[in-house]
């Protein structure tokens, strides 16, 4: 497991509870020394007791050599650098998962793009992971459940089958686009239901947010290529939904944060996980553009981000002035 924030260290977790013998890397030896000798990351997971087959190691030589499977869970925008020092490194076979629920900003990609193009790895050799899956309710062994894609099936089942316990059940699909991609924009939406509920709008305000936020985010995804089902599965609606009404998401967080008038820099400052779709939106709106999507919700976040819209008039732009719309 290459990194050891808030969903490397419960990820971990997951696959060493599942019987495996698991290294994480990380990238600061404290964190790594204390995962070893008290079994904690009290930085991350505070109260979480950490199993004993899961020992870390802040050598990225030692964490990869020999290993068949490499998952890779550290900010969105460190991907590619990470990447570049990991080439020489794999194994030949081994198989790549991104746990990672951003784009690369300057891109566009999604992580699995850049994981693929700077290993230059076959399609077999690329998983991606996502669903409803706030770490710390994870790491206290709440049951949920997570999907893993692959373009090839046997390589998404052979990662299920290894990420599988008694507090996760995985399941498995083929569209790596819609799987990936539902991860990132539920974060955007997340960010607009904090917006309205740091305002103080209540459940009505933030379920149309949520609703039309949905269908803004799968008319993206399908333009860019995925199946519209993985948006209304684990992925894409069940993240959403864990996403948009979880105090402990730190997008729904950030946008909170902006809701009760803090501008962009004092969010950031405020911020000590990684919150990503504040770093997504501009890319994603950019992607959209480009390809012709509509994602009205996603330009109001984008405006009250940079300071061109009061979060308060956030919801009530859901209704044009051009007259009723079809739903
Ligand atoms: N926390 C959660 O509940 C979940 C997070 N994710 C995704 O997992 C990814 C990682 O997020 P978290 O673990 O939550 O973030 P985090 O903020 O808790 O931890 C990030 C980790 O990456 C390390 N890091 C920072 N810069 C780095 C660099 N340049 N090179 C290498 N490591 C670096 C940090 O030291 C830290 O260990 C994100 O894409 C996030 O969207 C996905 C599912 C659940
Ligand atoms: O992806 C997540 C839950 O599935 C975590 O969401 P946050 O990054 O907003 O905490």
């Amino acid at each position: 497991m290459l990194g050891s924030g808030s969903w490397g260290t419960t990820f971990a977790k997951v696959l060493a509870d599942a019987g495996h013998e698991v290294t994480i890397w990380a990238r600061r030896p404290e964190v790594a020394n204390e995962i070893n000798e008290s079994h904690r990351n009290t930085g991350y997971l505070p109260g979480i007791d950490l199993p004993r087959n899961l020992r870390a190691t802040p050598d990225l030589v030692e964490a990869v050599r020999g290993q068949h499977f490499v998952f890779v869970s550290v900010p969105a925008q460190t991907a590619r650098e990470l990447a570049g020092q990991l080439a020489t490194l794999i194994d030949d076979d081994a198989v790549v998962v991104s746990l990672m629920k951003g784009v690369e900003r300057s891109s566009g990609l999604r992580m699995s793009e850049v994981l693929t193009g700077v290993l230059d790895l076959p399609p077999e050799r690329i998983a991606v992971a996502s669903g409803p899956n706030i770490a710390l309710e994870i790491a206290k062994e709440q049951p949920t459940a997570i999907v893993v894609a692959s373009d090839s099936e046997a390589t998404a089942v052979s990662v299920a089958k290894l990420a599988r316990n008694g507090y996760l059940k995985s399941f498995v699909n083929v569209d790596v686009v819609g799987t990936e991609f539902g991860g990132v924009l539920k974060n955007l939406i997340a960010i607009a239901v904090g917006i309205v509920d740091g305002v103080g709008y209540g459940e009505n305000t933030k379920a149309s947010v949520m609703t039309r936020g949905l269908a803004e985010i799968s008319d993206f995804a399908v333009a860019m290529g995925a199946q519209a089902s993985t948006m209304i599965g684990l992925a894409g609606l069940g993240d959403l939904i864990a996403t948009c009404e979880s105090p402990l998401s730190r997008n729904f967080t950030a946008g909170r944060l902006l809701g009760q008038g803090y501008v962009y820099d004092d969010v950031v400052a405020q911020m000590q996980q990684t919150a990503e779709g504040l770093r997504s939106v501009g890319a994603i709106l950019e992607l959209a553009e480009r390809h012709g999507v509509d994602m009205p919700i996603a330009t109001q976040i984008d405006d009250v981000l940079h300071g061109r819209m009061s979060p308060a008039d956030l919801a009530p732009h859901l209704a044009t002035d051009d007259g009723p719309s079809g739903e």
